[in-house]
């Protein structure tokens, strides 16, 4: 496709018409982050495809909902996020309702701009993004990758969406498979270990609320002292372990049980899915 100059569409400071395609856990978490930083209504449409879906966000934060095609034409900046499988019929769905100039921003992990622009009319700028979760509590990390019809007021546009809820960085669109494994799934993985870490309270005889309270204090506090102090997670490590003390014994156990190793898998798990999910489309 070849690139179209922009001559209408979306204004930096994002004070276009806004989108939201897919309103489920992080197209709502994008929607509530807008309204939270003071978008007013009346400059946000949704598209959701279960009725019942619809008819609750409508509810609760007295959003404009219709159907996606009428989104398309009527928006400057056009936000999908569906399931990656189902990105192939939304474009298709809303392809005739878009024009050069405006501006269609990926939520969905591992479908890469190529893809989105191959189902869109030509000049249509692509932005691909990957957020996190903690977004809903405004403490986000969302990465930013251009796509090839995409100008520089149009990146400004998706970096003033995203940064209503949290952190915005722009990385090379080769970079998001990895990026995807690391902050898009990351808050998974702190759950999980802060599940095991809950459990293994349990075990050793404490009663799962204080466990809980333990463990998520514990969580807090320390991604607080990483960010406030700036220091490297070694050094920081290294002042909790002292010599011959209780830490060293519990690192010593995860090292014997090849955590750190499991991290690295784990990742390449993600990535290597990520890179996958574009073909799963085709
Ligand atoms: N949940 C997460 O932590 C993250 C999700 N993402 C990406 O965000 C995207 C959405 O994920 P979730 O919100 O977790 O999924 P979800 O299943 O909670 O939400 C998807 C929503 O899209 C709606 N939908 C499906 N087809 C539609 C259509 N044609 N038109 C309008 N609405 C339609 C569904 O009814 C649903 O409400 C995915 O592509 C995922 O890769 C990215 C980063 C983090
Ligand atoms: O699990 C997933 O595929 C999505 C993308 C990143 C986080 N959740």
């Amino acid at each position: 496709m070849t690139a179209t100059t922009a001559t209408t569409g979306p204004r930096a400071g994002g004070d276009g018409v806004v989108a939201i395609l897919g309103v489920g856990v992080m197209g709502e978490t994008l929607l509530s982050g807008l309204l939270r930083a003071g978008r007013p209504t009346a400059g946000l449409l949704v598209g959701e495809k279960r009725a019942e879906r619809a008819e609750e966000l409508r509810e609760r934060y007295g959003v404009t909902v219709v159907d996606n095609r009428e989104a398309a034409a009527r928006a400057d900046t056009v936000v999908v996020v569906v399931k990656p499988q189902d990105m192939g019929e939304l474009l298709a769905e809303i392809a005739p309702d878009l024009r050069a100039g405006q501006l269609v921003v990926s939520l969905a992990a591992g479908i890469t701009t190529a893809f989105i622009e191959s189902h869109l009319p030509d000049g249509v700028a692509v932005v691909r993004v990957m957020p996190n979760t903690p977004a809903l509590v405004d403490e986000g990390m969302a990465a930013i990758s251009r796509g090839s019809h995409c100008d520089e007021e149009h990146l400004a546009v998706a970096e003033s969406l995203l940064a209503a809820t949290g952190r915005v960085v722009r990385v090379p669109e080769k970079q998001q498979d990895a990026v995807t494994a690391i902050s898009g799934s990351g808050p998974a993985y702190l759950f999980f270990v802060v599940e095991a870490m809950i459990e293994a309270g349990v075990h050793l005889g404490l009663p799962r609320t204080t466990a809980t309270e333990l463990v998520v204090q514990t969580v807090v506090g320390s991604a607080k002292l990483l960010r406030e102090t700036g220091e490297h997670p070694t050094v920081l490590r290294e002042q909790v372990t002292s010599p011959g003390g209780t830490t060293a014994a519990a690192i010593r156990e995860l090292e014997d049980h090849k955590v750190r190793a499991a991290f690295l898998t784990a990742m390449e798990a993600a990535r290597d899915r990520s890179r996958s999910l574009s073909g799963d489309q085709q």
